[in-house]
């Protein structure tokens, strides 16, 4: 069989659809994948890593701006739209999974003229724009968390969770990790997969604070591309053990290392850091769409399964404070991680491609 998954944009978008690929490849030899995104996006940089084929088409928004804006959003679609069809065409897939993001629109709605089995997943709690006109024309909607469940068609939609890609569901099925011998505490800061500029500006502010404790600190910071420099510059400055990256590869890894995470709320993370059972201090990103970051880690935050900081009242002094407090304190570390792992869902991939080999069974 064949499946097409389109979209990404961010790794918020992409990782879940790598999940579902990894799932469908598992499930039969000779089973393909193609994925369709845009050069811009994460996914030209991550896939040809891993090995999948990539198509890229010309893909971009069509809503909200000046109608200038719009009328070249739209001329976009509509070549992006041809180009989905010449895809569909030469690849001929049994079924086309959209993960969100600008590229899932053309290719979702070419799939839908040429009458292929189409689906959708969304990530969070308050879907984007792409994902709720693409739920008139998809088979199945596939949600993450019952919160977004109001805003697609109730008979269509199915509450499977975030797909979470092998690495991680190896991570979790390993032993939990022995007591350290040393004394040493692990902070992981990260911010999404494009890294967070105010995050590591912060981090920059807190540790004076945690001069006292500094020997016994060793932080793995992902940047995202532009701040590595002086993010590296300033661990240097203060003699703090640090290893600065721009991206993370293996983001199991990262987990399973860390006492304690720092990092955005995003739905990608919030499902990773939970199937981890990770401790975690979010800084919901402001900005994004209806805050749904700030709701995604209160949710969190009201089964006491992690701690939140929002931007208004972040300040060095507040973030230093919150982590030395966990610092010595590791009864609470390991309750908060505990109660993340608890509303962790780790079957969503297994979910997503059954019923989509269901319902293209059901067609034919
Ligand atoms: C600013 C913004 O609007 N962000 C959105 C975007 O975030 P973003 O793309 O940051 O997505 P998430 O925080 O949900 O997920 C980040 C993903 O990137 C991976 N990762 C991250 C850093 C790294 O170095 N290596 C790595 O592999 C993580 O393991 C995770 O799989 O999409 C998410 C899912 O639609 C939304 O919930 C977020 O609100």
């Amino acid at each position: 069989m064949r499946l097409l998954i389109a979209g990404g944009g961010t790794g918020g978008h992409l990782f879940p659809g790598i999940a579902v690929a990894e799932e469908f490849l598992s499930r039969k030899k000779g089973n393909e994948v193609l994925f369709v995104g845009t050069w811009r996006g994460i996914e030209a940089r991550v896939l040809p890593k891993l090995g999948y084929r990539l198509e890229c088409i010309t893909a971009a928004g069509i809503r909200g701006k000046g109608s200038v804006a719009r009328a070249k959003g739209l001329a976009k679609f509509l070549y992006g739209y041809a180009q989905s069809r010449k895809i569909l065409k030469e690849f001929k897939p049994d079924l086309v999974l959209g993960v969100g993001g600008y590229a899932s629109a053309p290719a979702l709605l070419a799939a839908r003229g040429m009458s292929i089995p189409r689906f959708i997943h969304e990530q969070n709690a308050i879907p984007g724009f792409t994902n709720k006109m693409l739920a008139t024309v998809a088979e199945r909607v596939f949600i993450s968390l019952e919160e977004s469940r109001k805003f697609f068609p109730e008979e269509r939609t199915l509450l499977t969770g975030n797909p979470l890609r092998r690495q991680i569901l190896e991570q979790v099925a390993l032993a939990p990790q022995e007591e350290r011998a040393d004394d040493a505490f692990h902070l992981l800061v990260f911010g999404g997969s494009a890294g967070a500029h105010r995050i590591n500006l912060i981090m920059g502010e807190v540790l004076p604070y945690l001069e006292d404790v500094k020997e016994r600190l060793r932080i793995t910071h992902q940047t995202g591309e532009n701040d590595l420099e002086d993010v590296t510059s300033v661990y240097e400055e203060q003699g703090i053990a640090a290893d600065v990256v721009a991206f993370i590869d293996s983001m199991a890894d990262a987990y399973r290392w860390a006492d304690l995470v720092v990092c955005r709320a995003g739905a990608t993370t919030i499902a990773e850091i939970t199937a981890c059972g990770k401790p975690c201090i979010f800084i919901p990103y402001p900005h994004a769409v209806d805050d749904h970051q700030r709701r995604n880690a209160e949710a969190l935050l009201k089964r006491g399964a992690g701690f939140v900081i929002i931007e208004q009242e972040l300040s060095g002094e507040v973030l230093a404070k919150t982590i030395r407090d966990l610092m010595v304190d590791p009864a609470r570390l390991k309750s908060v991680g505990e109660a993340a792992q608890g509303l962790a869902r780790l079957d969503a991939a297994q979910v997503i491609v059954d019923e989509m080999m269901t319902s293209q069974r059901k067609e034919k």
